[in-house]
């Protein structure tokens, strides 16, 4: 049977305005659509399933929009898990939030260098698996040793292979460095289960999240003591986040040297953004700045630094090494 499906979600103005092709509405602040335009294409119903025929509007254009239409599906599937009443539960009993800003600022006064966001990371969609020995709490807790100041830890289970149990077990097994929740976060349940899981920090990405969403997620995170880093990829996306009030001792912000809807990763993107008028506003405003991707050796490290920025954040060259902790050691140099 075939049937017409229109999305049923209710959905605020700022997602509305998302939605709509960016060509087709110069009104648009982000390009990645939030959800496929006319719903999705696989429409349960009891023990059967219907398909619902598709225009090429109403498929992904990218990796990113895949990710972000795949989250509805993953989130409503958490709540019907773990509904929201018993998630605060959680959130009430989880242990106080570690400053993530304020261990990545202590270590680059400390050693002179960037503070190190190594992230616990075994897949990728642009690189497939990384790490086939993966043990989450042995690469965390072998990163600590290294000396990284935070780190980041991929939730995401479809495209990276990740989950939220990693936060949890990298906390039980007593690693003391802040953690950051790196998930594609569009509602604020993702959050509270962040936190709940024991992330001092998440990430929001900028291209997914319109200023709207970007206030609100940003607002509710303070709610429940996460810090943020807010995610940009480009000079405007830099400039329509400074438009937000943002309070540099809650909010860092990163630059992503990856685009996310090619996967082609350019170092010259973090020179380009920090030597901008936005750029160096943000160096005005006191806001602590990252680089992020595609930094695999300490003359990459060195490179961001003199753009500027004050933490990276590694991922791939100290994952695949088979000693994460000496791996951290080398990139920043340190004996
Ligand atoms: O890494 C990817 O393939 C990817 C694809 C789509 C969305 C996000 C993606 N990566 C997230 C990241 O930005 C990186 O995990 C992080 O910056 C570390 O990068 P790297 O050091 O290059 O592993």
């Amino acid at each position: 049977m075939q049937q017409h499906h229109r999305a049923t979600q209710p959905a605020c103005r700022a997602a509305e305005v998302a939605s709509r092709p960016a060509e087709s509405n110069p009104d648009a602040e982000v390009f990645i659509r939030r959800r496929a335009p006319e719903g999705l294409p696989d429409q349960p119903c009891g023990a059967m399933q219907f398909v619902v025929p598709q225009s090429e509007d109403n498929k992904p254009r990218n990796i990113l929009e895949e990710i972000v239409w795949w989250k509805a599906v993953e989130i409503a599937r958490m709540k019907e898990r773990l509904p929201l009443a018993r998630l605060m539960m959680q959130l009430k009993a989880a242990q106080p939030a570690r400053d993530f800003i304020g261990a990545l600022r202590g270590a680059q006064a400390r050693i002179g260098k960037p503070g190190l966001i190594a992230e616990v990371k075994k897949a990728s969609p642009s690189r497939g698996v990384i790490q086939p020995n993966f043990d989450p709490v042995r690469i965390a807790q072998a990163y600590e040793a290294g000396g990284a100041a935070c780190l980041s830890v991929l939730t995401d289970a479809k495209y990276f292979q990740g989950s939220f149990e990693y936060l949890q077990q990298i906390r039980a097994a007593g690693v003391g460095t802040p953690l950051l929740c790196k998930e594609f976060i569009v509602e604020a349940y993702q959050l509270f289960k962040a936190r709940a899981s024991g992330a001092d920090a998440v990430l929001l990405i900028a291209a997914v999240l319109p200023n709207a969403d970007l206030a609100y997620l940003v607002k509710a995170s303070a709610k429940c003591s996460l810090q943020v880093l807010v995610e940009v990829h480009s000079v405007a996306e830099l400039e329509r986040v400074l438009k937000l009030e943002l309070d540099p001792e809650r909010v860092m912000l990163g630059i992503n040297n990856r685009d996310l809807q090619t996967f082609e990763v350019d170092l010259q993107n973090n020179q380009r953004i920090m030597d901008s008028s936005a750029g160096k506003e943000v160096q005005k405003r006191g806001f602590l700045m990252a680089g992020e991707s595609g930094i695999f050796t300490p003359e990459h490290v060195a490179f961001v630094q003199q753009t500027g920025c004050g933490a990276i954040l590694v991922g791939e060259s100290l994952v695949k090494e088979g000693d994460p902790e000496q791996a951290v050691k080398k990139l920043l140099s340190i004996a």
